[in-house]
């Protein structure tokens, strides 16, 4: 058995107004160079929804859900819940822990792959909050393969190829479009170059995609697509953008071998509905479905969803209770994924960027 006093549940923070909206994306992009036609093109995603990222609602549904799925199951472990960019702070929530007496934090983020934003830079946040005070945290490992997290976009695909069906759609006619957030292909070769070009974070977004496909959609083409790139455009992404991908399909459509009459959009890059999935897929994506004449569904988050939850609770018992790896869940020969070294005030920022699979045996323990 491993002692943590507390969770903390670990995420990116969104604007709640207006007036957050500019001093939030100051914060997310601090010292990284976008440039501001870039800032103020998202800022205007962010108005149009009247200056409220849904994100931090949806983290305190998820915080409710956590907290009564754990008193369910009889396990005494209070739920903070803090941010990267936005109010409630890491490192006011880490004081406020350790204010309690909570001082072994187990820490459950929002963010189910392996990449800088989502390993990395929490790595750093929790390495900042820590720092001065006699508080450490370790965190669940990337959870992009466990069935809690897989689940709840199995069940979306099956509805969505359903309700095409429904409509005359032949499933080997409806094309599944996974998608996620593209990143640097440097980033990418980063988060684990062992895998190839794509590093770890297009490895597992591959393996996940397949193993969604066999489950929910055995007869329909699939393919793994990219959204919401930001950046200097003379730095190689993560392609193709989801759009091009559309319009590569909706081509195809035009001849004389039509392929495919409606697309299935699965954002499971995402644990939750967050801006990206509102305006980029929402909004842009769907208009381009449109446009080009596919009819199109966009698969849920998991967001709250039952599975999504006990899951995420099966994850922080897996480390109170030292699970080994053969007895851990994992539905890709990827997993399970390893996990990570424990953050103390004071140690250095070590496994910045990415970690390694548990098979290579080169992630710290
Ligand atoms: C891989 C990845 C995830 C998933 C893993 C994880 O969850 O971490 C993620 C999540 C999120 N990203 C978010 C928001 C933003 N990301 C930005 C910028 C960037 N993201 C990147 C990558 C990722 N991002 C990258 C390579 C950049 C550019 C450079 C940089 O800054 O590193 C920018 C700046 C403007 C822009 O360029 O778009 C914003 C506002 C929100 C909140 C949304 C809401 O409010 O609902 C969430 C959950
Ligand atoms: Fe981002």
């Amino acid at each position: 058995m491993t002692h943590y006093d507390a969770i903390l549940l670990s995420s990116f923070g969104g604007p709640e107004g207006q007036d957050d909206v500019i001093p939030f994306l100051r914060n997310v992009t601090a010292g990284r160079g976008i440039p501001d036609e870039r800032l103020e093109e998202v800022a205007h995603h962010y108005r149009h929804f009247g200056g409220v990222s849904p994100i931090n609602e949806q983290n305190r549904q998820l915080k409710a859900a956590l907290e009564a799925e754990l008193a369910a199951r009889g396990i005494d472990l209070p739920v903070y819940w803090g941010n990267r960019n936005w109010a409630p702070y890491f490192g006011d929530v880490v004081r406020e822990a350790e204010a309690n007496g909570h001082t072994e934090l187990l820490g459950l983020v929002t963010s189910a792959y392996t990449s800088y934003s989502g390993v990395g830079q929490y790595r750093e946040d929790f390495l900042k909050a820590t720092d001065g005070t006699g508080v450490s945290i370790d965190r669940i490992r990337e959870y992009f393969d466990h069935p809690g997290f897989v689940q709840p976009f199995v069940e979306g695909v099956r509805e969505a190829i359903a309700s095409l069906g429904g409509e005359g759609g032949a499933p080997d006619r409806i094309h599944v479009m996974y998608v996620t957030h593209s990143i640097p292909t440097a980033a990418a070769l980063a988060s684990g170059p062992s895998f190839g070009e794509g590093g770890a974070y297009v490895a597992q977004h591959l393996a996940v995609a397949s193993v969604i496909s066999e489950a929910a959609a055995p007869e329909s083409p699939w393919s793994l697509s990219y959204q919401s790139r930001s950046g200097d455009p003379r730095t190689p992404w993560l392609e193709p953008d989801i759009n091009d991908a559309i319009a590569d399909l909706a081509a195809s459509t035009g001849s004389a071998t039509r392929a495919v009459d409606a697309i299935v959009i699965v954002p499971f890059g995402f644990v939750s509905d967050h801006m990206e999935v509102m305006w980029d897929l929402d909004n842009e994506v769907l208009e381009t479905a449109a446009e080009h004449g596919l009819k199109a569904r966009r698969v849920p988050t998991p967001g709250v969803h039952p599975a999504y939850v006990a899951g995420l609770v099966d994850l922080v018992l897996e480390r109170v209770n030292d699970v080994p790896d053969a007895d851990r869940p994992h539905l890709t020969e990827l997993g399970p994924w390893a996990d990570h070294a424990r953050i103390r005030s004071g140690e250095e920022v070590a496994d910045a960027t990415s970690s390694a699979p548990s098979s290579s045996g080169a992630a710290a323990r």
